[in-house]
């Protein structure tokens, strides 16, 4: 695409004009650039891309699209904001993808990667060739690829639909999370269907309060069609029973549908039974009934499971079949895993690292465990400071045998985080273990017949991330080692 023709989609007070090379891709890594890209300036919260354009020319730019004049010798675009306009080119340098297939995104504090899963699953058992993009990786019917954000920037992000249209995608679910919404990485996505799993304290290291974190979700729906377009028509899921739906809900235009256990909803779940290896409720849908069976374990479960049929049932998918679907899920990878290698107490691994997700896991765990419960739980370092002491006032509330050790400190000194957490637990009883490993080994020594282990926090992770070091670390398989250790 020449760059003149490209520039159009900025719609500029006054014409971009100049020289108009051929474009042949767009990129905002220098080290991506090759003869023919467009490279865009972007200013980071670690580095400014600025700084990179004259590298960018000598591999190849034929353009540079930056927020002041640089002295290069290809044409430099100014614009006021280039991480805007940056969404705005790769939707139309990809021909606008969102608008070739169905797009679902799932926004919410807990439940956004099972719910994606749980939905991805309910769509390919219908036939349908689905792309899936979050936190553990972008998925392109079987084939997967490694990312390193939930909701990637808009250049990889409109990239990747791109790739999805072209290798037949019909529907695609993804992960929107609140940085995503508020710094603009899905400007330009069209979707269908916006689901809105709960809100609970996170991230507010960024967003600094509740309401500027509520604020930031909002967006998912007010962004979300504002015509009645009859041949695509677009939806949004609510969780009855979270009082941010109202938020939401006065946001969009989008038909809202609502699902919930607790208050009158859509789709209601009634009759709740659940065992420590399942789970089952009544679905109540209209003036019908259905019996729902899952192998999934908790109550924080059934919302996932209401919010992946309620986004089924909008996209046309029967609801029986729906249900089959969900019921045929044994689980996601690291969210309530177990890791069994012949031992006679329970181990299990969970990527719970929000105070309400902690305590949702070990409420289940204590509806069942009628012997010790320990956990080992961290924090993130770099991350909402605040939720550190009440992560450990909640493990001390529901454990018998909590054990503090490190999630990824990243540049923050360990100890110092495990301080911030013991600050919530004066006087309670609780060990501190820096070294992640040993605090596995030492619950796992330490567990009798019956007890159960949780290992929360890092869930799928591989790595752990210490300094600026990243070493390979799976929470399952060095739990795995210790068992077999015994
Ligand atoms: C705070 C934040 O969001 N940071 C994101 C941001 O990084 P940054 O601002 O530091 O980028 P930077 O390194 O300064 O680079 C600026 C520009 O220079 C360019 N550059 C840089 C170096 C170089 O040699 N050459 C070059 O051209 C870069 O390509 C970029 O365009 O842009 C990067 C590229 O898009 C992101 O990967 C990175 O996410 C980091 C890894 C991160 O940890 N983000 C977290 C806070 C986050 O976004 N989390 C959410 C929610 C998770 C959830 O709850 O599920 C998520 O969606 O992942
Ligand atoms: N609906 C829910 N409500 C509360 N907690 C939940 C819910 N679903 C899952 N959890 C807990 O939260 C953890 C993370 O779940 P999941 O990965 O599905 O959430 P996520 O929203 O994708 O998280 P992230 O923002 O880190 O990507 C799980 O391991 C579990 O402990
Ligand atoms: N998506 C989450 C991941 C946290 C996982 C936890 N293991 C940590 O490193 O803090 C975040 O960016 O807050
Ligand atoms: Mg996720």
């Amino acid at each position: 695409m020449k760059l003149q023709q490209l520039l159009k989609c900025l719609h500029p007070i006054i014409p971009f004009k100049g020289e108009d090379p051929e474009i042949t891709s767009i990129e905002n890594d220098n080290r991506k650039v090759q003869n023919g890209s467009l490279f865009i300036c972007i200013k980071g919260y670690t580095v400014d891309g600025h700084d990179f354009a004259s590298s960018a020319v000598k591999n190849g730019a034929a353009a540079v699209l930056a927020e002041r004049p640089l002295d290069i010798d290809v044409p430099v675009v100014v614009v006021k904001d280039t991480n805007r306009a940056m969404a705005v080119l790769a939707d139309a340098f990809f021909g606008q993808p969102t608008q070739q297939l169905r797009l679902i995104g799932i926004t919410g504090t807990n439940g956004k990667t099972t719910t994606s899963h749980l939905l991805e699953k309910i769509l390919a058992d219908r036939g349908q060739k689905t792309g899936l993009i979050g936190t553990m990786y972008t998925k392109i019917g079987e084939k997967t690829i490694e990312t390193k954000n939930t909701t990637p920037e808009s250049l990889t992000l409109q990239k990747t639909f791109h790739q999805m249209v072209e290798e037949g995608v019909e529907t695609a679910v993804m992960e929107v999370s609140s940085h995503a919404l508020d710094l603009g990485r899905v400007h330009g996505c069209d979707y269908d269907v916006a689901v809105f799993t709960n809100l609970t304290q996170d991230h507010l290291d960024y967003h600094k309060t509740m309401e500027e974190y509520k604020r930031a979700k909002s967006l998912l729906f007010s962004q979300l069609g504002n015509s009645y377009e009859v041949g695509r028509p677009k939806f949004a899921i609510l969780n009855a029973d979270d009082a941010a739906s109202a938020m939401f809900k006065r946001s969009t235009a989008a038909h809202v549908y609502t699902y919930g256990i607790e208050e009158k909803a859509d789709l209601q779940a009634v009759n709740i039974q659940m065992t420590s290896s399942g789970t089952s409720f009544d679905l109540v849908i209209g003036q019908e009934q259905y019996r729902v069976e899952l192998q999934l374990i908790g109550k924080f479960s059934i919302y996932n499971v209401l919010a992946a049929l309620s986004a089924a049932v909008v996209s046309d998918v029967p609801i029986h079949e729906a249900i089959t679907s969900i019921e045929a899920v044994k689980g996601v990878a690291g969210r309530f895993e177990l890791v069994n290698a012949g031992q006679n107490f329970t181990v299990i691994v969970d990527y719970a690292h929000t105070p309400d997700s902690l305590e949702n896991v070990l409420k289940t765990i204590q509806h069942f465990a009628n012997k010790k419960v320990f956990v080992v739980v961290g924090c993130g370092g770099d991350r909402d400071r605040t939720k550190r002491p009440l992560m450990a006032q909640i493990a001390c509330r529901y454990a018998s045998n909590p054990i503090f050790t490190s999630d990824n400190p990243r540049s923050e000194e360990p100890m110092a985080i495990l301080k911030e957490m013991e600050a919530g637990v004066q006087g309670e009883d609780y060990i501190v273990i820096e070294d992640r490993k040993e605090a596995i080994h030492t619950a796992i020594k330490q567990a009798e017949a019956g007890d159960v282990v949780l290992i929360a926090g890092k869930g799928h992770e591989t790595y752990q991330q210490i300094g600026n070091v990243i070493h390979d670390f799976d929470d399952r398989l060095v739990a795995r080692e210790a068992i077999e250790e015994r």
